[in-house]
């Protein structure tokens, strides 16, 4: 990680933990916001003004809170507006690296950097953190707009419809109350759920931790009862569950240890997996290969680096997209 605009010490999966081996994630570092006129959003400084071509979205595909922002910039038609680098998939000792292979970006396009962390000290030299994707840059300014994915797919909701009219709301007003109150609980418990399980230090973390996935899954198994979980209207938060939901068989099940069950095992959830993944523009979001060669290449949890080949239900769902 980054102290003081140094990286300091070999990167390690494991962030930070509690006294009982829990998993804390960091709160991100940069929270300014793009809006239509270049006003302040509702946190950090104005001058970010929607602009064609202005930003650059540094992702990586294994990553699930860098896929919430592309597949809410895939909603929004934001492709032409918004250019996209992809890093390669295994982490490494300085973290997230550019290039390398198949279905990343061969290089870093702004300024050859070879590690994401270099345009976190580019953005502030003195900056202190893990260098995580995804990471909204400002070619203007030369910085970091944001590295929240929250923040990043409400910004993206609103702030380029005079360039890219849209009558998609992800976060409609009249659901803001609800998605506001559903979103942490879904984050707590299955987004970071499955993040808390698999890197827990102590068996009594993990078990809390996976307690809580099943729980979060089994309710909103019974909840979906219509096509998405606020019924006929589509909004971010089935973005945000849904990137957890399409890692979880090939993933989370194997390196996470979240083995009780599968989606496969639960009808709603995997039907509603299917029936996002069929929206427009959605499936080229989702790169299989980039997600299991990132996840079973974390050396912690799999020091071999042995990627398992299934399973093979979700390679037929994703060929028959
Ligand atoms: N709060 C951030 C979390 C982003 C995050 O944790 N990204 C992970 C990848 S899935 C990362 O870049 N980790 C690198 C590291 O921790 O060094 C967001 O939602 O945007």
């Amino acid at each position: 990680m980054l102290v003081d605009g140094q990286w300091t010490k070999t990167w390690t999966p494991v962030q930070k933990a509690d006294k009982k081996g829990r998993f804390v994630r960091q709160v991100s570092s940069f929270r300014n916001w793009i809006t239509s006129d270049g006003s302040a959003g509702p946190t950090g400084t104005g001058g970010f003004k929607a602009e064609a071509g202005r930003y650059l979205l540094y992702v990586a595909y294994i990553c699930p809170w860098a896929s919430r922002t592309l597949m809410a910039r895939a909603f929004k038609g934001l492709e032409d507006i918004i250019p996209v680098t992809v890093l390669n998939p295994t982490l490494t000792d300085q973290g997230w690296i550019f290039g390398g292979y198949p279905g990343a970006n061969d290089s870093d396009p702004l300024y050859g950097a070879t590690y994401i962390h270099e345009l976190y000290t580019r953005a502030d030299p003195h900056v202190s953190g893990r260098a995580t994707v995804p990471v909204l840059w400002d070619t203007k300014t030369e910085t970091i707009v944001n590295n929240e994915s929250a923040d990043i797919i409400r910004m993206f909701d609103t702030a380029f419809e005079h360039l890219a009219p849209s009558d998609i709301r992800l976060y409609p007003e009249d659901f803001a109350g609800e998605i506001d109150a559903l979103n942490p609980l879904i984050y707590d418990k299955l987004n970071n759920g499955v993040y808390k399980a698999g890197f827990a230090s102590s068996q009594e973390a993990y078990d809390e931790a996976v307690d809580g996935v099943f729980e979060m899954l089994e309710t909103l198994e019974d909840r979906l009862t219509g096509d998405f979980l606020f019924g006929a209207r589509f909004t971010e938060t089935d973005i945000r569950t849904f990137v957890t939901l399409i890692r979880f068989d090939a993933a989370y099940h194997g390196i996470f240890k979240c083995n009780r069950k599968q989606i496969a095992d639960y009808p709603r959830l995997s039907a509603y997996m299917d029936r996002i993944l069929r929206l427009p523009g959605i499936r080229t979001t989702v790169n299989m290969d980039h997600i299991t060669r990132g996840y079973y290449s974390i050396k912690a949890l799999n020091p071999t680096g042995i990627r398992p080949t299934g399973p093979a239900h979700i390679e037929t769902l994703l060929a028959s997209v």
